[in-house]
């Protein structure tokens, strides 16, 4: 057990979840803020980085040279983009350090290199690092694993703020892959994401989704169990992103002390 303050790096460092972060790092005990990146040509470059989040200044300036930030660090918290992402891992590779990914939206190109990292990295990745939605996930498989293959039809709504730019989120697709496993059929051969004109009847064992954008919602789900003259809906709101950072040094603290590999928010928890 790791005893000296985590030096934890923020990528995205000004985005929504980054400014989250920086203030996340900052106010907790184990944590030490060790450097924030964002892209060369970010006006940010040069700005501190307590300054953007919000706090004062903090004597961090936010920096274009992650490599540079990894090499000295232990950790690093990655809500950025799929691309970035990608790049992250492989220089959290290069540093043999621990890498949280809360990015969403990876194609499966981008999971298989995020993969080939966590040969040398400790990579924590998942679609939502609080413990509520975790929580939700287990009850999913659950709930699915309890009602059986038919007779309940599962259907996974989901609403977010206007500016979010993937669909169905990821906290939907790992609720959709809770349900899958609790029914034992892959998600990917059963599933239904887009209802558009004459769609016929609901193919029976599908898992839907629907995806709702507006405003300024955090983070809205639940998962609707639906049967004949009855419905069953798991839900979770989130109502601060403090949530989400919680959760990610919680897992950067976690995999301080585990061997490289992939893991997940339930091996974090425990909830696996
Ligand atoms: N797993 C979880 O618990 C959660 C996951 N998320 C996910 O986190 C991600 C970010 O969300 P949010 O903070 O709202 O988004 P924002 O757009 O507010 O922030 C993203 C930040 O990352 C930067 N960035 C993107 N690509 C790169 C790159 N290649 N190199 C360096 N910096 C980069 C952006 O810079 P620029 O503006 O220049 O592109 C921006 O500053 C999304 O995928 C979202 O779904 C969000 C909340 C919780
Ligand atoms: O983009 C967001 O904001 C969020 N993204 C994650 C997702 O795609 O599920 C987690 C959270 O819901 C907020």
């Amino acid at each position: 057990m790791s005893t000296t303050e985590m030096k934890l790096v923020v990528v995205g460092a000004a985005g929504r979840m980054g400014q989250t972060l920086i203030r996340m790092v900052h106010g907790m005990d184990g944590v030490r803020l060790h450097a924030a990146v964002e892209r060369p040509g970010s006006p940010f470059i040069g700005r501190d980085a307590g300054e953007i989040a919000g706090l004062g200044p903090i004597g961090i300036a936010v920096t274009d040279k992650p490599l540079e930030a990894f090499v000295e660090a232990e950790g690093v918290l990655d809500f950025t983009s799929p691309a970035g992402t990608v790049e992250f891992a492989g220089l959290a590779a290069q540093a043999r350090i621990v890498h949280v990914i809360g990015t969403t939206g990876c194609g499966a190109d981008d999971d298989a290199k995020i993969r080939a990292a966590a040969r040398h990295a400790r990579i924590v990745k998942s679609g939502n690092m609080s413990l509520g939605v975790n929580l939700l996930g287990v009850l999913t498989e659950k709930a699915a694993r309890a009602l059986g293959p038919a007779g309940w039809d599962i259907e996974i709504l989901e609403m977010h703020h206007k500016h979010k730019v993937d669909a169905p989120s990821g906290t939907a697709l790992l609720l959709g892959e809770a349900a899958a496993k609790g029914r034992s059929i892959a998600l990917s051969e059963n599933s239904v994401r887009v209802r558009d004109g004459h769609t016929g009847a609901r193919p029976q064992g599908a898992i839907g989704f629907a995806t709702l954008r507006g405003g300024s919602v955090i983070g809205e789900h639940s998962v609707i169990l639906a049967g004949e003259g009855e419905q069953v809906t798991l839900s979770h709101s989130a109502t601060d992103r403090s949530i989400f950072a919680r959760g990610a040094v919680t897992a950067a603290l976690w995999a301080r002390d585990q061997k490289p590999g992939f893991y997940s928010m339930l091996d974090v928890l425990g909830l696996d």
